[in-house]
């Protein structure tokens, strides 16, 4: 059974519920009270007479722009027998939606955004778990990376049927960290080797949004809302994600879900980073900040184009959770291409990065799991070309059409900075300043352009410019989290949004 359609609600309208989005049901007593969760609701007189008998069913309705919200619908009867086989008749439908978390461990970053993630998740999302009969177990974090090291060491995996995030981009960081490592070291596989493939993790992750940007959740759900991704995670929705894996000289640095940004993202986060005080403003004064500085940054980017797969970054289609993966049409072909230039901006999006502040994102075409990233390079133009193409972040304009901009859909990149002395470890927070000053002095073209600017990784700084970066390839990196696009339903089934790998 994949719909219910009922009979008289107490207003004699007719109500279709899909089972795969029923949250929770409950019997009503003759006295008009629930009988399991103490709530108790008036039930109009008229109804309360003809049909004395009544169970409440809590489902998952569509609200506007990607919003779900939970609903009750009362349906009325003649008879208990009857009531009590509709109510038992669902519950076992429930219990057969193998796909659903029962046990949940959440972690709570309480400094994410504008740190109400503790009153998020107890107001908003608790009760709706509560409801739907799902355990937790909740750690509230006490430091950075304190739930990366507790699932990387500590944590009772196989009590859990998932994982689940409140906070923002980082703290989702985090958790792919702690899980991704875990699975590898019980795997064999050394992360240090970037050509090893890695070991999908079992465990799925779920985020509840509450930070800054909140851009794995916005890129994958359409929207930043805390009740819409808590009613994603109780019916098991799923999405396989792209992971890239970042080394150094063959050493592994971090993994990235959504932005890779040298130049312009990487000297807005280390400029953010030392404001957190403001909130999610941050990043609108840095930005700023960042785009008056206008620096360049002079360096070789190699990379590998994904000639094996369907469409371009300049595609029209928009991927959210929901997308199908994209079938492989033939293998590797083109061998490595090499772009030397001074650049404003190198930014690798393995998915759309749409966030609040640009709603389609820096790479509106992005698949989510198919494999590649798409590397962005901005060369060096004036400040007014450069402020048109940050604009078109959040217009309708295409901000790749432009002459100092080209976009590639690759499967693994690197990048070299001009004055990297050596492939020996370059550690720029020591060495970065020296560098930059020794530079000014022996540099005749020099216009004061810091030789360096730094990664941001997920928003996180890393720690050296060179880098080689892997976007791991379908299925074996695959990444699930519980959330996808509303509007991707068609028809109803009884798992419609479930995709295994
Ligand atoms: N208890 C804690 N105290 C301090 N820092 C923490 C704590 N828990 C987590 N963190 C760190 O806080 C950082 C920011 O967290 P988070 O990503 O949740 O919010 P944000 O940076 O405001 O949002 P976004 O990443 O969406 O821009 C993360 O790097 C995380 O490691
Ligand atoms: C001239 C003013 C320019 C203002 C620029 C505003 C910033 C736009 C933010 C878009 C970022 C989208 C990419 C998301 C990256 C996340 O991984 C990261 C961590 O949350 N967030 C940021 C801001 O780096
Ligand atoms: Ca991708």
């Amino acid at each position: 059974m994949s719909w219910l359609t009922f009979f008289i609600t107490s207003h004699g309208t007719s109500h279709g519920v899909s089972v795969s989005e029923i949250l929770a049901v409950r019997e009503l007593d003759v006295d008009c009270g629930t009988k399991d969760d103490g709530r108790w609701q008036k039930m109009p007189q008229k109804s309360t007479e003809a049909y004395p008998y009544a169970f409440t069913v809590s489902y998952v309705e569509r609200a506007w722009q990607h919003r779900w919200r939970c609903s009750d619908v009362t349906f009325h009867c003649l008879e208990g027998a009857l009531c009590q086989q509709w109510v038992q008749t669902i519950r076992e439908q429930l219990t057969a939606l193998t796909s659903r978390p029962k046990h949940l461990l959440v972690y709570i970053n309480p400094y994410g955004g504008k740190q109400q993630g503790e009153r998020i998740y107890e107001q908003k999302v608790a009760p709706l778990f509560t409801l739907a009969s799902i355990s937790t177990h909740v750690i509230v974090t006490e430091h950075a990376n304190h739930a990366r090291d507790h699932l990387r060491t500590e944590a009772e995996l196989k009590k859990y049927d998932g994982v689940v995030c409140v906070g923002g981009d980082g703290m989702f960081s985090e958790m792919v960290h702690g899980l991704v490592s875990r699975t590898q070291r019980d795997n064999g596989v050394d992360q240090n080797s970037p050509e090893e493939k890695l070991v999908p993790c079992t465990l799925r992750i779920g985020i509840i949004p509450a930070g800054s940007t909140d851009c794995i959740c916005y890129a994958t759900v359409g929207i930043n809302d805390p009740v819409t991704s808590a009613l994603h995670i109780i019916v098991g929705d799923a999405q396989p994600m792209d992971v890239c894996s970042v080394h150094h000289n063959n050493t592994f640095l971090r993994y990235s879900v959504s932005l890779l940004g040298y130049g312009f993202y990487g000297d807005m986060l280390a400029d953010s980073e030392r404001k957190r005080w403001m909130g999610p403003a941050r990043y609108d004064f840095s930005g700023f900040k960042t785009f008056l500085t206008h620096h360049y940054y002079e360096g070789t980017v190699s990379f590998l184009p994904a000639t094996d797969i369907l469409g371009t970054p300049r595609d029209k289609t928009r991927c959210r959770a929901g997308y199908v993966l994209l079938q492989r049409t033939m293998e590797y072909k083109g061998g490595w291409r090499v772009i030397r230039g001074k650049f404003l901006a190198i930014n690798a999006a393995s998915m759309s990065c749409a966030c609040p502040r640009s709603p389609k994102g820096l790479s509106p075409a992005a698949h989510l799991a198919d494999g590649t990233t798409d590397l962005i390079l901005v060369r060096k133009c004036s400040r007014f070309n450069f402020l048109r193409h940050l604009l078109r972040h959040t217009s309708k304009y295409d901000q790749f059409d432009m002459t100092f901009v080209e976009v590639h859909r690759v499967r693994r990149f690197r990048f070299t900075p001009r004055y990297c002395q050596s492939d020996s470890e370059l550690d720029l927070r020591e060495n970065g300043k020296r560098l930059f000053s020794q530079i000014c002095r022996d540099h005749p073209a020099c216009s004061c352009s810091p030789a360096y600017s730094s990664w941001n990784c997920d928003g996180e700084i890393l720690p050296h410019a060179a880098i080689e970066v892997g976007c791991v390839t379908t299925p074996y990196n695959l990444l699930c989290k519980y959330t996808v696009h509303s509007e991707s339903i068609q028809t109803p089934s009884l798992f419609p949004h479930f995709f295994t790998l």
